[in-house]
């Protein structure tokens, strides 16, 4: 199935999944300059318990946090979206050295890694499922890492991968709150786009965070050990698990900042 090899990865999505040469996919190159301001924008409302925190788990291509999304205890509000967001998963993407590894770049800035927290729309919805398919049924919050000095908070998420080094192993996780994972701005740029992974799903309202948050090296290298591959099979690291910008077509990038 697919996966990030040249025989499995972005450039062969489009022969099971379509959508992939979409009007709206994702992700993109931000041009900042070329995003408008828009005021009417909402600041971002972010509210996380701690207490949503179910498990960590190797899902072959990246590995996840997830949450109880049974109830509106952990929602994003506010910015370009109308009503509430319930907190899925997150998880993230990076690259096989410190130069590469995000999803979304700015004028061709790469970061070595990105974050991204996934919500559904609970407000209109009734499952994460059902808003996947909706062009206003999820969104996506993205945070760009900047290797700099070792990142606390990311360090209790690291401290579980010898537990999730394989495909399909996954752990139990709790008592985490992703907002110690966000930067001190939340200033954001946002568009129209997609789910960055077969099925590519263009229901994706993307909300870009422009401030980062650090990583050190020895951090990235802890990810760099976790395995695409499954007990049993030959070995294969977790690197290069992103998808590369795609065309903006007929969409415009918005600015919640001047
Ligand atoms: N009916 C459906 N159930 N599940 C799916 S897709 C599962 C899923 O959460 N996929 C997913 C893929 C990519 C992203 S991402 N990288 O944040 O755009 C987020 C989430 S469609
Ligand atoms: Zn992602």
């Amino acid at each position: 199935s697919w996966g990030y090899d040249a025989d499995n990865g972005p450039d062969k999505w489009g022969d099971h999944f379509p959508i992939a040469h979409g009007p709206r996919q994702s992700p993109i190159d931000v041009v900042p300059s070329q995003a408008q301001y828009d005021p009417s924008l909402k600041p971002l409302s972010i509210q996380y318990d701690p207490a949503t925190a179910k498990g960590i788990l190797n899902n072959g291509h990246s590995f996840q946090v997830d949450f109880v999304d049974s109830d509106d205890r952990s929602v994003l509000k506010g910015g370009p979206i109308s009503g509430t967001y319930r907190l899925r998963q997150f998880h993230f993407h990076w690259g096989s050295s410190d130069e590469h590894g995000s999803e979304h770049t700015v004028q061709g800035v790469k970061y070595p890694a990105e974050l991204h927290l996934v919500h559904w729309n609970s407000g209109k919805y009734p499952s994460f499922g059902e808003s996947a398919a909706q062009p206003d049924g999820l969104a996506v919050v993205g945070v760009f890492l900047k290797i700099g000095n070792a990142n606390p908070h990311l360090q209790k998420i690291i401290d579980a991968f010898d537990a999730i080094k394989e495909k399909g192993k996954q752990t139990s996780f709790s008592d985490f709150n992703p907002a110690t994972l966000l930067p001190g701005s939340l200033d954001f740029w946002t568009y129209d786009g997609s789910l960055t992974t077969p099925p590519l799903l263009e229901s994706v309202t993307w909300i870009v965070l422009k401030e980062t948050i650090s990583v050190s090296a020895e951090q990235m290298a802890r990810f760099r050990s976790l395995l695409f591959t499954g007990d049993g099979e030959a070995p294969c690291h977790m690197v290069d698990n992103y998808r590369p910008p795609q065309p903006l077509k007929q969409r415009k990038v918005r600015a919640s900042f001047k």
